[in-house]
């Protein structure tokens, strides 16, 4: 039963009463998210919060649209609900920083990091050198071996930065993850093994095992065979590096899954396949089955590769792509992308979501579905909180919406701090003076107090976001009620905000 409506179609005193019973439900939830559905009427009861973990774990990933292809699935299924398994996922060296294309065999990684697994973020140290063909029609060129090592340092950090922030975030949108005994997180460096690891060594142990027709035969291969530009030995044997590696952690670390993009499937399957032909030669008789996991290619309803913005890739590195950035990249969804994204990057409940969209559909233009899986996104990757600040920004800075009654003061300043555009100013400064000198103070000197006299004359200063703030008097003094919740004054001289705080 859906126990929302569109907020136009709820009475006012309905409102009030709805309100306070949902506001019970939802105040274990982050503020960052509860306020907006809260604001919709979007309930969350104590079985939304434990819908999802009552379903089998790779039923649940499908439906979240995760998984693409799973290697060994039937097996899986059980395995996955009885024992303790270890997963990993690699990414080589080849940028700065993970982008969001990256994300989603980490969201694997995640949902079963969340149910007691092992997970294993791996970067290619070694496979990095030599390069990886899948899903390319060109060979990569080489990169400069101190520029590796700083993307090595970076990408390391950037997954482990991403697990414990997805965990905390995690546990902002369900409570019940709190109750969770969630598994151990470690980061692997291939370079580790194949540092020390001979040429004859590798080529007398396992080169028999491994069988060059079906190397021959991958797809990422018999591509390049026929492209004029051939391929290189070392892309070649690509493969077998990953297959290699596969076969290493599941002996070592007991890795038991491969988790990667589709375009991986290949490399996976010749790491299964290595396994299972050593696992012969070396009669190991107790081992568990090894399994793999492909997500899907993430292509936007216009065709385009999820993840870049005119070309190029939206980085979750903050200093790479601002989580402004994020945030308006993930605001500007199509209608029909929401669900799919979002299912695949919240964690907020399914039956939440199934809600959100309900209610989204019911009209379009209110953007609500943009808003909330921008916010998503933005916590999921830079820590609760950043979703709202962004939001109150773009509200601030796009929408006609007066924020007064709308945000709190203490999030709007927050969220202008955090962009250093926060001005402190006494109340006996503010109210002494007049409109103009206070512009001067607060635009630092940027503009002359006359050009400010110009701008009240041409109409383009405000006090808040609303044509109701209009100022057209140079000798309008500030008062207490132009103040929202007697702390935050809000000054728009032309396209830009002045945001001053009040003490
Ligand atoms: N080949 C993977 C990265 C990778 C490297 C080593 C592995 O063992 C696994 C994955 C990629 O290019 O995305």
């Amino acid at each position: 039963m859906l126990r929302y409506r569109s907020i136009h179609s709820i009475k006012r005193t309905q409102n009030i009463v709805f309100a306070s019973v949902f506001r019970r439900n939802i105040t274990r939830i982050s503020p960052s998210i509860s306020d907006i559905l809260t604001k919709h009427n979007i309930e969350i009861t104590e079985d939304d919060l434990k819908h999802d973990f009552k379903e089998p774990l790779i039923s649940h990933l499908r439906k979240r649209g995760l998984i693409e292809t799973c290697v060994n699935e039937e097996q899986l299924r059980k395995d996955v609900e009885t024992k303790s398994l270890g997963l990993y996922c690699g990414a080589d060296p080849t940028a700065k920083s993970l982008h969001l294309g990256n994300l989603l065999p980490l969201m694997v990684l995640l949902h079963f990091n969340l149910r007691g697994h092992r997970i294993y973020p791996l970067i290619g140290g070694a496979t990095g050198e030599v390069g990886d063909p899948s899903g390319r029609s060109t060979e990569r060129s080489s990169m400069r071996d101190d520029i590796r090592k700083d993307h090595i340092e970076r990408i390391s950090q950037q997954f482990l930065n991403f697990f414990i922030n997805a965990i905390k975030y995690g546990k902002t949108r369900n409570p019940e993850i709190n109750n969770l005994q969630i598994g151990s997180q470690e980061l692997k460096n291939n370079k580790e093994w194949w540092q020390n690891m001979g040429m004859l060594e590798f080529l007398a142990i396992y080169g028999k095992h491994i069988r060059v027709n079906q190397m021959l035969s991958r797809e990422s291969i018999k591509n390049r065979l026929t492209s004029e530009q051939g391929i290189g030995f070392n892309e070649f044997t690509y493969q077998i590096l990953q297959a290699y590696d596969f076969y290493y952690l599941n002996k070592t670390f007991n890795i038991d899954i491969q988790v990667g993009g589709n375009d991986q499937y290949g490399n996976i399957v010749a790491g299964v396949d290595l396994i299972n032909r050593m696992r012969k030669v070396e009669e190991s008789k107790f081992a568990n089955e090894v399994y793999g996991l492909t997500v899907p290619l993430l292509t936007t309803s216009n065709g385009v590769k999820f993840g870049k913005s005119a070309g190029n890739a939206i980085f979750i590195d903050k200093e790479l792509t601002s989580s402004y950035d994020v945030y308006q990249f993930m605001y500007n969804t199509t209608d029909e992308d929401i669900k799919k994204f979002m299912y695949k990057f919240s964690l907020l409940p399914t039956t939440i979501i199934d809600k959100i969209i309900d209610l989204h559909n019911t009209d379009k233009k209110v953007r609500l579905g943009q808003r909330i899986l921008a916010i998503e996104m933005c916590d999921l990757i830079h820590g609760d909180g950043e979703g709202l600040s962004n939001y109150i920004i773009s509200e601030i800075l796009f929408s006609r919406n007066d924020i007064r009654g709308n945000f709190k003061a203490d999030d709007v300043l927050d969220a202008f701090a955090k962009q250093n555009l926060v001005k402190d100013l006494s109340k006996e400064q503010l109210f002494s003076t007049n409109i103009v000198n206070i512009l001067h103070e607060v635009s630092g000197g940027e503009k002359s107090k006359s050009e400010f006299k110009r701008m009240i004359k041409g109409g383009s200063i405000y006090i808040g976001n609303t044509k109701e703030g209009k100022i057209t008097d140079s000798d309008y003094s500030i008062k207490a009620d132009d103040l929202i919740e007697d702390k935050l004054l809000l000054l728009k001289a032309g396209k830009k905000f002045y945001v001053v705080k009040a003490i």
